[in-house]
């Protein structure tokens, strides 16, 4: 289970102007990729746009060969629920819920039985030494934020999107995160695609894609 990604001639405007283009990029599964720049330079709207939660102004994002940028959503919806775990800013959890709870929606969604996921969830939990009852609502944001890692990996994505997942923790949690996900690329074979403006992150990275609003994306 692994994704290879392509682009070639991305391009995305806002308001009429280009907010970044990216000629070409081809990323390998088994890479720590960290999107970085300034704030407003268009890191979350790149992610978006890598798992097919928006379409580019122009261009392709080919996963595996197919252009997730011209599938149809209900395709795209699809591909992004087998293929993709996703981290976002706002973690979107269910604050009456348990974190094991939490974690195991996505074996509900993919008509799993959650018991079958249960030993898996309760695995990433106990990595992210976060508690596997009380209510996330309780839970410090960082707890949070490790909830909502879990979660995304529950279901062994190939590809694994992350909105600042160090944003919220303390630099011990935020180094065991940072790890995690390195370990998720390397050791696992996933592709990871990381926003961040955490150095100890961007330290760890096989690639890094800078954005500068209306440049294009310099790559490294
Ligand atoms: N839904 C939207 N409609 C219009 N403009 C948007 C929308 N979402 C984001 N933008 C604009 O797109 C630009 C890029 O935003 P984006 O959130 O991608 O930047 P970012 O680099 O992730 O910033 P940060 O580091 O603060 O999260 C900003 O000018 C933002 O205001």
């Amino acid at each position: 289970m692994s994704a290879h990604l392509t682009l070639s001639d991305l391009r995305h405007d806002l308001g009429g102007e280009a907010l970044f283009s990216l000629p070409a990029l081809d990323l390998r599964p088994g890479q720590l990729t960290v999107l970085t720049g300034p704030s407003g330079s268009g890191k979350t709207t790149l992610l978006h746009l890598l798992a097919g939660l928006m379409t580019p102004t122009a261009g392709r994002v080919d996963w595996d060969g197919i252009d997730l940028a011209r599938l149809p959503e209900v395709a795209r919806d699809r591909w992004r629920r087998k293929r993709a775990g996703l981290v976002f800013q706002d973690f979107h959890l269910i604050p009456e819920l348990s974190p094991l709870e939490n974690v195991l929606v996505p074996a509900w969604l993919g008509a799993f039985s959650a018991s079958r996921k249960r030993g898996r969830a309760q695995e990433l939990l106990a990595r992210f030494g976060v508690p596997e009852r009380a209510r996330v609502a309780v839970l410090s944001r960082g707890e949070q934020q490790r909830v909502a890692l879990a979660r995304a990996l529950l279901m062994e994505p190939a590809v694994i999107f992350a909105d600042e997942p160090t944003a919220s923790l303390d630099s011990a949690s935020g180094a065991a995160v940072a790890q995690t996900l390195l370990a998720m690329a390397r050791t696992e074979g996933r592709s990871v695609i990381a926003a961040s403006h955490d150095p100890a992150l961007i330290a760890l990275a096989d690639r890094r894609l800078r954005l500068e609003r209306g440049k294009p994306v310099e790559v490294a």
